[in-house]
């Protein structure tokens, strides 16, 4: 072909010129299709009138109410926007379970990782090494399993009963506020647990508070610079975490020194275990110390109050005096503790978790998927919203009721005829379930039989504040609470 003839215009050769035609045509009708199909069958988004703001506004109000109408408004699967972020987000019990069980195609190892080294100082060489997911996260799974857990929850069950007394003492008789009472118990005697007596809580309790009550933020995207709680927190908690790992420590759980001797071996120093063992403290704390004060809360604001709970621990402990003559309780509390039949007190916990948590479980996709009968693509976000199962009143009856004995009443749930096994989800599920799920329903049930066995717990009738959800947060695990209780305790003869 000579150059000539490349040079002259397209339309003086009508051949050329009809197939460079129907090529154009062609590449526009692909384009467009692919564009049709890239909006076609998305997840709708909840409409909303202020564009940026989006919906946030309304799930502030009423978290609950709002995602119950856009199931009955949009179905199982809808974007929400807020604050300028969009999030699709599942809310049926039965697509949840079909994401949690398909990690391969819903993904969270990179969410897992992500937000860690975004939100904590542990070194991004350790957190994407072969070291974590083959040998840290296993220890952590052997540990904090129900056979593994024994003896954290052995030096849990002495340190709850002795701060019991000693933080029981000193409020006993005056009008205080529930948090300040059972807040510090719950911290302390956790952090005691896996990291011993040399931990230095007191010190790390304020800037624990501090990162906890930005941590929310930093989840929706503010940026760090704006978040000068959480900045100054974390940089204490590190610091006090690689002096207490530089210091003696050996009475550290053996969770907490097996994976210190493993972090260390690679080469890495105190600060780097330090900032390893943070995010596992904050996983500790954040959400079992408010289930804790949730739980005394929501049975003290029932007409029966804690009564029922009372009586079913005194009668455990007649049982146990009968078997053991001559013994007393405080000489073997995890003894007790741990063979007392308390069914009403599982389904109390059981159910707190239910009614004040809000977890939501993150999942990217890695190929494209329907869920629901609408489009993903990889790279798309998933936020699988386990509270709107907790709150649809066809799985559980008198959803937003506080009722403590509905897992001793009701073994199973359904929903449109079908049995619903995963009708409570305060853990997640799948691949990034709570590891710590054993500790805590085993800390929260002897934090409640020490308490109510030393203590008489009544709300003070000459205060009116009651504590509300912070709702800010839905979505981080249990809720905070805003407000307070002001109860009066006594001790027990
Ligand atoms: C009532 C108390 C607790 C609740 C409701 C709770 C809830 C949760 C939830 C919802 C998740 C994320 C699940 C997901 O993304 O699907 C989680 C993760 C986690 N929790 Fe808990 N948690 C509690 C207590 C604890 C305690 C006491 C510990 C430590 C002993 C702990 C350790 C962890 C860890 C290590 C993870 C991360 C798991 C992973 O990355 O795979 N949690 N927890």
């Amino acid at each position: 072909m000579s150059l000539d003839v490349q040079l002259q215009p397209l339309w003086s050769n009508p051949k050329l010129f009809l197939t460079g035609l129907v090529v154009l045509a062609a590449i526009v009708q692909t384009l467009y299709k692919k564009r049709k199909r890239a909006s076609e069958n998305r997840a709708p988004m909840v409409s909303h009138l202020i564009p940026w703001v989006g919906s946030a506004l309304e799930i502030g109000r009423n978290v609950d109410a709002f995602f119950d109408r856009a199931q009955r408004k949009y179905g199982d699967v809808f974007a929400v926007k807020a604050f300028g972020r969009n999030t699709t987000c599942v809310v049926s019990p039965s697509l949840i379970s079909e994401i949690y069980r398909n990690p391969q195609k819903y993904d969270f190892g990179h969410y897992r990782v992500t937000l860690t080294i975004g939100c904590f100082a542990i070194p991004a060489s350790l957190m994407k090494s072969d070291l974590l997911s083959k040998v840290l996260r296993p220890a952590q799974h052997r540990h904090l399993s129900p056979t593994g857990i024994g003896p954290a929850i052995e030096s849990h069950t002495t340190a709850v009963w002795d701060l019991l007394e000693k933080e029981g003492s000193r409020f006993a008789g005056v009008s205080t506020p529930l948090r300040d009472f059972v807040l510090p118990v719950l911290y302390q005697s956790s952090a005691y647990a896996f990291f011993g007596r040399s931990c230095p809580v007191l010190e790390l309790y304020q800037a624990f508070n501090d990162f906890d009550s930005d941590f929310h933020l930093l989840l929706t995207g503010v940026p760090r610079v704006f978040l000068r709680k959480y900045t100054e927190g974390l940089a204490t908690m590190n610091r006090l975490f690689e002096k207490y790992f530089n210091g003696p420590h050996e009475e550290a759980s053996e969770y907490v020194l097996e994976s210190e001797r493993v972090i260390r071996d690679q080469g890495y120093d105190s600060k780097a275990v330090g900032a390893y063992f943070v995010c596992f403290f904050f996983a500790l704390m954040t959400n079992a110390r408010n289930a804790g004060y949730w739980m005394i809360v929501l049975n003290l604001g029932r007409e029966e109050g804690v009564q029922p709970l009372v009586d079913e621990i005194d009668e455990a402990v007649t049982s146990w005096k009968h078997q053991n003559p001559g013994q007393k309780i405080e000489d073997h509390l995890y003894e007790f503790f741990s063979t007392a039949e308390l069914p009403l007190l599982t389904s109390a916990i059981q159910e707190t978790l239910r009614y004040a948590s809000s977890a939501m479980s993150i999942r990217r996709v890695t190929e494209p998927v329907e869920p629901g009968g609408y489009r993903f693509d990889e790279g798309d976000e998933i936020a699988c919203m386990t509270r709107s199962v907790h709150m649809d009143e066809e799985i559980h009856e008198n959803a937003l009721e506080y009722d403590p004995r509905r897992y001793m009443n009701q073994k199973t749930f359904s929903k449109n005829g079908k049995i619903v096994t995963n009708h409570s989800m305060p853990w997640g599920g799948g691949v990034s379930m709570c590891t710590g799920r054993h500790f805590a329903t085993r800390a929260l049930k002897s934090f409640m039989v020490f308490l109510l066995i030393q203590y008489t717990l009544e709300i003070d009738s000459k205060s009116s504040e009651r504590p509300t959800f912070v709702l800010e947060r839905v979505g981080t695990g249990v809720m905070h609470p805003r407000g307070d209780l002001r109860v009066i305790l006594h001790a027990r003869k």
